[in-house]
This record gives C-alpha cells, sequence and structure tokens, in this order.
C-alpha cells in the first residue's frame, strides 16, 4: 500500500523524503522488520524504539514514523513526525488492514474479573445461533475453529487488526474480545468498532500501572464511547452504577444487569451446586431457565453479562440457553484436576483480592472438611494487592501455602514477605514454601478426605517466570505428578 494512504485521517507534523513509496508490511519491533517496512517508533516503559531506528533500516524499512526528532542517519528513508505514534499506529493498522472491525460485530469486555469468562460463553451462544466467531483474549485467540496463542490479553493495535483481518479473510462474522484497561490506556483499541461495550467489575488492580483507582476506572469507562449498538452495565457493582450514570445519556443505549434488583437482566431463584449454578433468566421480553455448568456466584454474574450482549444482538432465546448449557468450563477458572477422588484438587486463576474472596467463598460452602490454598502474586506487578490477599487466603483457608507466582524480576521472598504481613492478621494457619511445586506437594500431603484444594493465581499459565526465564510450569500438571510421585493416587 501506498505509504501516503496509510495516513489518511492523521494530522502529520512533518514528512521527511517521499510518501509515495509502497509499504509491504508494518512492523513497531525493529527485530522483525523486513525490506520495503514502516517501522514504528514506540516510547516504551523499558526503552524506546526510536533508538532502533538504524536496526530497522539496516533490516529494510523504507520509511519510519517517529514522535521526536531523530538523529540516525536516514538518508533514503522517508520519516513521518506525528504527536503520538502509539495513537498513530492503530490508524495506519486500520488502513493497512481495510478497517475490518468495521465489518465485524465486535463484541468488547472489560472490567477487573471476568472477562475470560465471560467472553467464551458468548462465543459459545454466538457459534449455537450459528455465526462464525472469533475470540480475542488472555487465554487463547480464536479464528473460527483455529486456536492460536496469546501473548497478553489485548494484542498491540497492529496485531489486532492484523487479527480482524484474518478472521474476515475465513468470513468470520462476530468477534468477542477482552478490551484491558492496559489496551484502553496504550490506545490498542483507538480504532476499533464496536457493536457492543460490556463492564463486568472494578477492584483494585494493575495500580502499578494505573497511577489511581480512578484512572483505571476512566480507562476502563473509554469503551463505553466506541460502541454502537448497546452498552452492557453491571449494576451491582459500585463503579459499574457510576459508569452507568454516566453513559446513561450517550446515543449508544444502556442496558444493566445485576441480582440485586435493578438490572434490566437479572437471575431469580438461583440455584448452586458444586459444579454448577441454575437460575430464573428476568429479561423485560421473557422469562427463561437457564444452567450453567462452572459453579460459583461470580458465574450468575458472567452468566448475564453473556446473556445481555446476546440479548442486546437480537440472539434468540432458545441459543442462549443452550449455549450456556454446552459450554464445558474454562480452562484454568476453577478447573478441576481429574483424578483425585478423597479431596478435590481446584485450579484458578484468581490473582486479584476480589477474584481470590469470592472464589474462596464459593469453594468454602461445598467444602465438607477444610479449605486448603496455595497461592502467591506476580511479580512485577501491583504490590499494593500482595498483603490484601495475603488476608483474604487465611481469613477463608483452614491451612494457605504462600507460595511465588510468577516473581519475574523481583525477589521472590520479598513478595512472600509482603503477602505474610496480610495473612498474619488473620487465625488460619500457613506456611511459606518458596517453591511452587514443593507447595503444591506439601499442601496434598496435607490433604485428607473431603478437602478441596485449591491452587490459585496461574490458571490456564503453562509456564512459570522465574527473572526473566519462562520454565514449563503447568499447576494441574504439577498436582498430579507430584501426587504420583507421593503414591496419593
Ligand atoms: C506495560 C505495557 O503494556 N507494556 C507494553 C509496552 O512495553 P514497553 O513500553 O515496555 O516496550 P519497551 O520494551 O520499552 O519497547 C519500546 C518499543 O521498542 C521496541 N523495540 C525494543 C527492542 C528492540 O530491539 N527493538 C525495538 O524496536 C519495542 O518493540 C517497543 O515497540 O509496549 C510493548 C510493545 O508495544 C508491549 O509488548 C508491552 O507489553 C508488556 C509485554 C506487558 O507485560 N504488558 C502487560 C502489563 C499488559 O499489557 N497487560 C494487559 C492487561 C492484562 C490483564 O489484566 O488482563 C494486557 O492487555 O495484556
Ligand atoms: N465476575 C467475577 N467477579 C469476581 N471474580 C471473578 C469473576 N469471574 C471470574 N472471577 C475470578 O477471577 C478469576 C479470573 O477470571 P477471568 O479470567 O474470567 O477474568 P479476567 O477479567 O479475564 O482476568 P484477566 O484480567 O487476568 O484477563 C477467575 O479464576 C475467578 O477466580
Ligand atoms: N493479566 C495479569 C495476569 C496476572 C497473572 C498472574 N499469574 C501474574 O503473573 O501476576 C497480568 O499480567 O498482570
Ligand atoms: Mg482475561
Amino acid at each position: 500500500m501506498v505509504l501516503k494512504k496509510l495516513l489518511k485521517e492523521m494530522v502529520v507534523e512533518e514528512i521527511i523524503g517521499n510518501d509515495k513509496i509502497n509499504i509491504d508490511a508494518i512492523e513497531y519491533d525493529s527485530r522483525k522488520v523486513k525490506e520495503n517496512s514502516l517501522f514504528l517508533c514506540i516510547k516504551g516503559f523499558k526503552t524506546d524504539g526510536h533508538l532502533y531506528i538504524k536496526d530497522a533500516i539496516q533490516r529494510g524499512a523504507s520509511a519510519v514514523m517517529v514522535e521526536k526528532a531523530v538523529e540516525a542517519d536516514i538518508e533514503g528513508t522517508t520519516v513521518i513526525r506525528v504527536k503520538d505514534t502509539r495513537k498513530a499506529m492503530a490508524v495506519v493498522a486500520k488502513h493497512f488492514y481495510g478497517d475490518p472491525s468495521s465489518s465485524l460485530d465486535l463484541i468488547g469486555v472489560t472490567g477487573t474479573n471476568g472477562k475470560t469468562s465471560t467472553t467464551y460463553m458468548i462465543k459459545k451462544i454466538l457459534e449455537v445461533s450459528r455465526k462464525k466467531t472469533g475470540l480475542i483474549g488472555t487465554i487463547s485467540n480464536w479464528i473460527g475453529e483455529e486456536k492460536l496463542d496469546a501473548d497478553r490479553t489485548t494484542p498491540e493495535a497492529l496485531d489486532l487488526q492484523r487479527l480482524f483481518r484474518n478472521m474476515l479473510e475465513v468470513k468470520v462474522d462476530s468477534c468477542v474480545m477482552e478490551v484491558s484497561s492496559h489496551s484502553l490506556e496504550l490506545q490498542r483499541v483507538e480504532e476499533c468498532e464496536f457493536k457492543v461495550g460490556v463492564f463486568t467489575n472494578l477492584t483494585p488492580e494493575h495500580l502499578d500501572f494505573h497511577e489511581t483507582l480512578e484512572d483505571y476506572r476512566n480507562a476502563k469507562k473509554k469503551l463505553f464511547y466506541k460502541t454502537s449498538l448497546c452498552n452492557v452495565v453491571n449494576i451491582d457493582d459500585e463503579d459499574g452504577r457510576k459508569i452507568a450514570e454516566e453513559i446513561k445519556s450517550l446515543p449508544t443505549p444502556l442496558l444493566t444487569y445485576g441480582i440485586k434488583g435493578e438490572g434490566e437482566i437479572t437471575a431469580e431463584n438461583i440455584i448452586m451446586t458444586m459444579t454448577s449454578v441454575s437460575f430464573d433468566l428476568v429479561t423485560p421480553k421473557y422469562t427463561e431457565k437457564i444452567e450453567i455448568n462452572i459453579p460459583g456466584m461470580f458465574t450468575v454474574y458472567n452468566g448475564l453479562a453473556a446473556i445481555a450482549a446476546c440479548y442486546s444482538m437480537g440472539i434468540d432465546r432458545k441459543d442462549i440457553k443452550e449455549g450456556l448449557s454446552v459450554l464445558k468450563g474454562v480452562a484454568g477458572r476453577l478447573d478441576a484436576v481429574e483424578g483425585f477422588s478423597k479431596f478435590a484438587v481446584i485450579v484458578d486463576y484468581a490473582h486479584t483480592p476480589d477474584a481470590l474472596e469470592n472464589v474462596l467463598k464459593s469453594v468454602k460452602d461445598f467444602t465438607k472438611n477444610k479449605l486448603i490454598t496455595v497461592f502467591g502474586c506476580g511479580g512485577d506487578r501491583d504490590q499494593t494487592k500482595r498483603p490484601v490477599m495475603g488476608e483474604i487466603a487465611g481469613k477463608y483457608s483452614d491451612l494457605t501455602i504462600v507460595t511465588s507466582d510468577n516473581p519475574r524480576t523481583e525477589d521472590p521472598i520479598k513478595i512472600l514477605n509482603m503477602i505474610e504481613e496480610g495473612i498474619k492478621n488473620t487465625t488460619g494457619e500457613y506456611h511459606i514454601i518458596e517453591d511452587r511445586r514443593e507447595a503444591i506437594r506439601f499442601a496434598l500431603k496435607n490433604a485428607t478426605s473431603g478437602d478441596i484444594l485449591l491452587i490459585a493465581g496461574k490458571g490456564h499459565e503453562t509456564y512459570q517466570i522465574i527473572g526473566d526465564k519462562v520454565f514449563e510450569f503447568d499447576d494441574k500438571k504439577v498436582a498430579l505428578e507430584v501426587a504420583r510421585e507421593d503414591g496419593l493416587v
């Protein structure tokens, strides 16, 4: 595509060189640059893309986009200077891939917890209603039946627009995606046209990245100004209620859900079992019996979010009911490890205080004997949640093993000590075992008949990041391996 065409709708501060050259690819990482590429220089948190211009040119970049003056030897290379290269990336990516999101029914789900779970529910419902569906999120990305690895919850604008284009190529008509607060703040979804936006809930998280909870909420709120068909909001959530109030006068209609009485989409007569929830769904148009084979009160909320989104799109009530009833669960979310009989072992992705409290409450209701929890907190992430999660684990569990999650570049012991600051205020018994495998071993050894052992924080993850190294680690596999080694199964 001709470079000039990529710059449509953009305020360009300066162009040095030829803007009629042909661009075959766009990259924001110099290491991926090939002949005739446009290299976008992004000022990062660790380094600055402007430092790699020379590298990009050596690899064949014929144009670079910058947001500050550059000193590299750029003769023969077109330089485009804009105010904000992240914002510009969303625009050039949209043009390069032919504005694919405008041809999809795009549903965005935001909120602190429940995004992944809700998107899988929506995906299933859409599939049952015979839509060819894509999904973008934490665990994997899906283009119809094709599963692709996901690096992050919401990809960079360039990768995102490419995914949408690839979806259209194989006739995907609907796409449901998680929209993280990082992505809203870093303008990854800036040029996406959403039909529906969903807000699940908001509790403290990512306070390393967003300065205040208010900033975090405002980042999430941005999604609802990008939608055209409907905004779906949980009004049992305090911040959801505030957002609903703030967006109710927008041209895009608002649809609320909740179980505390005021939601337009609500659940009555909720029944919980160890493996499922069921309830009477009440909508403005009909009532319907719903069953979901995932436990926990938050499954009712995620179910209502998915139902409200699909309802707003006019999906048939039978398809909504069937979609939710055939969903078998979501990997790493209240995921029972098969092979244990005396006690249950459950792996869950709770890595925020709210998620941990919710999952522990749900599991405790079905524990016949002790509730044992193994968990830790990730390094290079929000530190304020560590003591809070420690206190929550100690409050609900009979026995807690505090261990490493992904310590990344932090000292693991320092993270464990911060968790201990919280747990020592409780009466729950706890042990600190840094090595996650050994922590799981200790928990299994101490499990007796009727217990539930919850291994929290890493859910579907199949790795552990220690320092800069990534090791294979899958909580479900490790639990079984260790149990076999110790003759427990
Ligand atoms: C905080 C954050 O979002 N960081 C993102 C940010 O990284 P950064 O600013 O630190 O980038 P950097 O490493 O400083 O590099 C700056 C630029 O130089 C480029 N570079 C670098 C080296 C080189 O040799 N050549 C080169 O061109 C890089 O490609 C980049 O464009 O920009 C990078 C490239 O665009 C992203 O990969 C990176 O995501 C990192 C991996 C990350 O961990 N992000 C997490 C926190 C995140 O986004 N999480 C959210 C929420 C999760 C949830 O709650 O569900 C998510 O959506 O996943
Ligand atoms: N609606 C909810 N409210 C509170 N906690 C929830 C809810 N849904 C799920 N959880 C808990 O949060 C964990 C993460 O759920 P899920 O992966 O669906 O959230 P997410 O928003 O996608 O998280 P992430 O930001 O990491 O992508 C689950 O393992 C469960 O413990
Ligand atoms: N999306 C979250 C996931 C956290 C998962 C937890 N296992 C950790 O590594 O902290 C993040 O990147 O902050
Ligand atoms: Mg997720």
